[in-house]
């Protein structure tokens, strides 16, 4: 959120920080407080040292027992803030690894509990990132030790204040109007540092940080190489690395100007009341306690070492408690009985004019086994995610019978062991890879079951496209174990050979009857054993019926079959030609 004026701007912010407390309440309310008073306490320390050693000179060299006194309370005052930083260190360190605890709860819950769609539209996404970067640099953690240290300064600087106040009414409010001048003016300029987020430097940033990543991210980086494209991605990297630090060094030069202005500030204000002090006062004593009042207002200035901190926690928190707000909105797939229904419905993805599906009704019996077919792009796997509740239509319709069990297209390649990709530490794996038919697997892999399935962890293996498929095929299986009702299987075979995939559709076949089944595939000689096929084009269902019905009807199936069958029949003779 930006203001227009820097004082709305500065209310904005303050009420973000509300924030920070609301989450570290939640982190710990006790233990919240007891920080709160301590840090405050532990400030406080500065301004009964000033008061004692005013009793301390005041006693000297006349009144013995007195300076004794002074003496006294000033080595308790420098004690009990040491004894205090001590305790403090610790609260700090715990609520800090709570803080970071809580945004991640708060931000995981929301998106969780939300449609994918959501997480799919720009300004969620975007916030996500900007919550995936912030991770990245600081890990939220720093938070509160940096609150502890702008409690501690104001307190202190409060407390100057008060001691000055007994010289004069208006030392502490010229002295407050310095330091806040002054911290204006150096927030503004590590603003223009800090605020990459809200101008035109973050995009080039993002760009550098994206094109960065091409070269170091695994999947990219293989192509890079494999590509020779290192002297096309540095130079690229670099100019628009630089674009961004320049929009940063240009607003630094122009944010130095009211530094200086600020600084010239502070300096008079310094000379007006240390002039006073130095005109007006006439024991040392007061003048040893005021003098050190004025230089401590200092603590109501700029806290280096917090402020940024804070600032950057600000927006944090800020940012995860608007996604929580926005994404617990979002609503949960219906369900009813028996069957699955789709009512006129469409679907446009965010940021995209054209729907994809624009009227689509479907209704699939319990037990059939049905297969969704069409061009690339038609809208089968948005279909398949709308079925799953992935997505939520924006018009229309959909009931879907209790629980599904899916292999989507892109399916997720945890870096977890193998049990834990497939069964995510319940059912029996076992049987579950057996019936993927992907039992052979545990001879590649160095630790069984155990093993994890990433080249990047130590002793862990990756696995090759189709060997994935099928641990996919079993965390499905074993899904539709422990009781789902409907397989959606998205494109599965794209990566078997003939073999595993004629064995695959074998096992598919067998689970209809018991439970629905819905295949999308391209590969139409394995499709025609569907029981019902429908084609799905210009965001609708355009023809529905069996493999024998659709070839009759000669439309669009009919044609995609022909065409493929030829090409089969052609790839055939080719090998027999180049055999011979
Ligand atoms: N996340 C997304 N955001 C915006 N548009 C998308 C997104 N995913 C898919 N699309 C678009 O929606 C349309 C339908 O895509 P979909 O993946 O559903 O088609 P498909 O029939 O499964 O294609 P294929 O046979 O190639 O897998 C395409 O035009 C695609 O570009």
């Amino acid at each position: 959120m930006r203001t227009s004026s820097w004082w709305a701007g500065a209310v904005v912010d303050r009420l973000r920080g509300a924030g920070i407390a609301t989450l570290l309440w939640q982190a710990g309310r006790w233990r919240f407080t007891l920080f709160c008073v301590l840090a405050v306490l532990q400030g406080l320390a500065p301004a009964a040292a000033i008061a004692a050693s005013g009793v301390l000179v005041s006693g000297l060299p006349n009144n013995p027992a007195q300076a004794a006194l002074g003496l006294a309370l000033f080595g308790a005052s420098l004690l009990t803030g040491t004894v205090l930083s001590a305790v403090l260190d610790h609260q700090a360190a715990v609520l800090d690894g709570r803080f970071a605890r809580t945004i991640h709860e708060t931000v995981a819950k929301a998106t969780l509990r939300t449609a994918v769609a959501h997480l799919a539209d720009p300004e969620t996404s975007g916030e996500l990132g900007a919550l995936a970067e912030f991770e990245r640099v600081d890990g939220f953690v720093g938070t509160v030790t940096a609150l502890r240290e702008l409690l501690r300064q104001r307190a202190t600087g409060i407390g100057a204040a008060v001691v000055l106040a007994t010289f004069a009414w208006w030392a502490p409010i010229v002295m407050f109007l310095g330091w806040r001048g002054l911290s204006f003016g150096v927030r503004k300029w590590l603003d223009h540092g800090m605020n990459l987020g809200a101008q035109q430097g973050e995009t080039a940033m993002r760009r550098a940080r994206y094109l960065r990543g091409l070269a170091v991210d695994s999947p990219a980086a293989k192509e890079i190489r494999v590509f020779g494209l290192a002297g096309w991605l540095v130079p690229l990297y670099r100019d628009s690395y630089l674009a961004a630090l320049e929009v940063v060094w240009a607003g630094r030069k122009l944010g130095m100007r009211t530094v200086f202005a600020a600084t010239g500030g502070v300096l008079l204000a310094h000379l007006l009341v240390l002039t006073a002090i130095a005109q007006t006062t006439s024991t040392p004593a007061e003048i040893v306690v005021y003098a050190q009042a004025v230089l401590s207002t200092s603590a109501l200035g700029y806290v280096f070492g917090a402020e940024i901190p804070l600032a950057r926690a600000r927006k944090v928190t800020a940012l995860a408690l608007s996604l929580a707000r926005r994404l617990t909105s979002a609503e949960t797939p219906k369900h009813t009985a028996n069957t699955i229904q789709l009512k006129d419905v469409h679907f446009t993805y965010p940021g995209r004019d054209e729907p994809v599906l624009a009227g689509v009704d479907l209704i699939v019996p319990k037990g059939q086994s049905l297969a969704i077919v069409g061009e690339n792009g038609a809208g089968k796997s948005t279909l398949v995610n709308l079925l799953c509740g992935i997505y939520q239509p924006q018009k229309g319709e959909i009931a879907m019978p209790g629980k599904v069990s899916a292999i989507v297209q892109r399916f997720t390649r945890f870096e977890l062991s193998l049990k834990d990709n497939i069964g995510f530490g319940e059912g029996d794996v076992h049987r579950a890879l057996e019936r993927a038919g992907g039992l052979g697997l545990l001879d590649d892999l160095p630790h069984g079951w155990d093993t994890v399935l990433s080249s990047s962890h130590p002793n862990g293996r990756d696995l090759s496209g189709g060997q994935w498929q099928k641990v996919a095929l079993a965390r499905a299986l074993l899904a539709v174990e422990s009781g789902a009702d409907t397989l959606i299987m998205d494109e599965p075979s794209a990566n078997l050979d003939v073999l595993a995939e004629e064995e695959l559709f074998a096992r598919f076949s067998e689970l209809a009857g018991d439970i629905t089944t819905i295949l999308v595939s391209h590969r139409l000689a394995s499709v025609r054993h569907a029981g019902r096929i429908v084609v799905v084009a210009d965001g609708r269902i355009v023809e529905d019926g069996t493999h024998t019905e659709l070839m009759a009807a000669n439309g669009r199936y009919a044609a995609m079959y022909s065409l493929q069958a030829d090409r089969f029949a052609e790839d055939i003779a080719g090998k027999e030609w180049s055999h011979a």
